[in-house]
């Protein structure tokens, strides 16, 4: 059993992360922490956990973590950059669910989150939890840095196209929409049903920081200068991300529905659907699963890629898990074969 601790508990990504491991076979929760509710019955705050987690909240200063195998960080971003050098200096191995170890470059991050990072050192040692990209070191790591969701999302989308150099990377456009759960349960005017229902908008088109994560993951099979424009959107829906990609093609002898099948025929989370078909948010709501499908319409040379993940599973806790069972050398799909909801 793999005795696991989970820092914020009371998210939305924690508790996905507390719904997925409840059901784990291999997993043993043994904390889980909030500060603002520290001594709270975890299944008061959440009765859907009921009869299943037996836990109290703690605060996140508790020594319990350093007696775990493993401990999630599901943190606002710059939390888990304080504790992480001490936990792994005991033994402790890392998930980080925020983007405190995603960026390799130190200087970079602080462009982008607004502070000096605290541990700079572990930056080249952490690995980036895309088991798709990664999975050989994710294997070994003692720090994994879990993706942001829409990262997710859109590397999944251009990586085939650009590791067999069907397009051109210099001219790249991800045009994604995310549902509200995205940022978060902290309480925030902008994110209250009066405010977002009925209403569809794009944010952040003059930078996001998940762009030199998309552009740090996709240089790696870019064969020229990568250029890439990057719009998220937030849509009046809980769950979900779907991302409308945009590449020209360089090479015309290539058969989208077999490369897509082709790189992914051995990823249990990935399912490339056949072009001409539409993978909606519904189809991977509550699945570890990003569906995918890329066509070029009759006559152009652009193509199209269509990508969906759940932003709090494959986009986030669903990855943690998958990570963990690499991590321990656990079977990957253990505990992440639920299917998705419908409606
Ligand atoms: N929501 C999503 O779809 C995704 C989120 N992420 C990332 O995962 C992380 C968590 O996201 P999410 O669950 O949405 O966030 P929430 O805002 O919903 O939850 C944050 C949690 O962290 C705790 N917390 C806040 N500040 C601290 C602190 N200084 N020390 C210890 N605990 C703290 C909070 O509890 P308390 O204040 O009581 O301690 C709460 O439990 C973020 O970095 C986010 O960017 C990544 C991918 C997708
Ligand atoms: C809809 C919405 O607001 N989404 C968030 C992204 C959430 C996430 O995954 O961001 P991290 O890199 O911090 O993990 C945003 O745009 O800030």
């Amino acid at each position: 059993m793999v005795r696991v601790g989970i820092v914020g508990g009371t998210g939305y990504t924690g508790a996905e992360l507390l719904r997925i491991l409840a059901c784990h076979p291999e997993a043993s929760l043994a904390v889980i922490t909030s500060r603002t509710d520290a001594g709270m019955p975890v299944a008061e705050m959440f009765p859907h956990l009921r009869g299943r987690v037996d836990l109290t909240f703690s605060p996140p200063d508790t020594p319990a973590l350093s007696e775990c195998d493993l401990v999630f960080f599901a943190t606002p971003n710059g939390t888990a950059m304080e504790a992480v050098p001490g936990l792994l200096t005991r033994g402790v191995r890392v998930i980080d669910l925020a983007a405190d170890f995603r960026l390799k470059d130190p200087d970079l991050w602080q462009t982008w989150y607004g502070l000096p990072h605290a541990c700079p050192e572990l930056l080249e040692e952490a690995v980036y939890g895309l088991p798709e990209l990664h999975r050989e070191a994710i294997r070994a790591a003692r720090l994994v840095a879990n993706p942001g969701c829409y990262p997710t999302a859109v590397t999944l989308g251009f990586k085939p196209l650009l590791a067999e150099g069907v397009i051109d990377p210099g001219w790249l456009i991800a045009d994604v929409k995310s549902g509200v759960s995205g940022a978060g349960r902290k309480a925030t005017t902008g994110l209250l049903m009066a405010e977002v229902g009925e209403s569809f908008k794009a944010y952040s088109v003059m930078g996001h920081r998940h762009a030199p994560e998309i552009e740090q993951n996709l240089s790696t099979y870019a064969e020229a200068p990568l250029r890439l424009t990057f719009v998220p959107h937030l849509l009046p829906m809980i769950r979900g991300i779907e991302a409308t990609l945009y590449a020209r093609l360089q090479r015309r002898d290539v058969e989208l529905d077999e490369l897509y099948r082709r790189h992914y025929a051995n990823e249990p989370f990935v399912d490339p659907m056949p072009g001409g078909s539409h993978p909606d948010t519904r189809s991977v709501r509550g699945a570890n699963l990003c569906r995918l499908t890329a066509v070029s319409p009759r006559n152009s040379d652009v193509v199209i890629v269509q990508s969906v993940i759940d932003n709090l599973v494959k986009g986030a806790a669903g990855q943690a898990v998958q990570n963990m069972n690499l991590m321990f050398g656990l079977e990957e799909r253990l505990g992440l074969d639920a299917l998705a909801l419908l409606p």
